[in-house]
């Protein structure tokens, strides 16, 4: 049986822009585009484990809002749940600790970045809920 990860990304809006963050040179998935976040820890609700990993991440708080979608992706490494939020910078403007890049797209451009494999179908659905005609 392979190992299962839960995890949580945030969809960060600003200005109509969605916050994408390319992952770090070494280590799982390196260099592919994500949202920010990261694994729930031990009875940890979803939405406590990604305002921490914002704050760690990205030093920066964040209000989550409503959930997008749950979706499930088998990896090499393992199974990855991951469930996905819309959210809104409280403080700060983000950081660059962990990840190499961010960047800021508009919903109509997100699918032009590489894109960590279990992000494509929260993607999709954002590019449909939020991109302009
Ligand atoms: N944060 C985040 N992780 C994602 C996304 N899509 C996706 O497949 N992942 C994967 C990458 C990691 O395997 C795991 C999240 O773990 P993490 O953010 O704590 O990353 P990490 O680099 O410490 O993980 P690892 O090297 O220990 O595997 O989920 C996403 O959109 N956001």
């Amino acid at each position: 049986m392979k190992k299962h990860i839960d995890v949580v990304g945030a969809v960060i809006l600003r200005d109509g822009l969605i916050l994408c963050a390319q992952r770090g040179g070494t280590g799982t998935l390196a260099g592919l585009w994500e949202f920010p976040g990261g694994k729930i820890e031990p009875n940890e609700s979803p939405r406590a484990a990604l305002i921490r990993e914002i704050r760690e991440e990205l030093l920066c708080d964040v209000e989550v809002t409503d959930q997008i979608t749950t979706t499930h992706h088998e990896y090499d490494f393992g199974v990855v749940t991951l469930t996905t939020f819309y959210g809104q910078l409280l403080s700060g403007e983000p950081a660059l600790t962990e990840h190499q890049n961010i960047t800021w797209l508009p919903p109509s451009e997100l699918h032009r970045l590489e894109w960590a494999p279990a992000d494509i179908p929260a993607v999709r659905l954002i590019q449909e809920q939020l991109a302009c005609p």
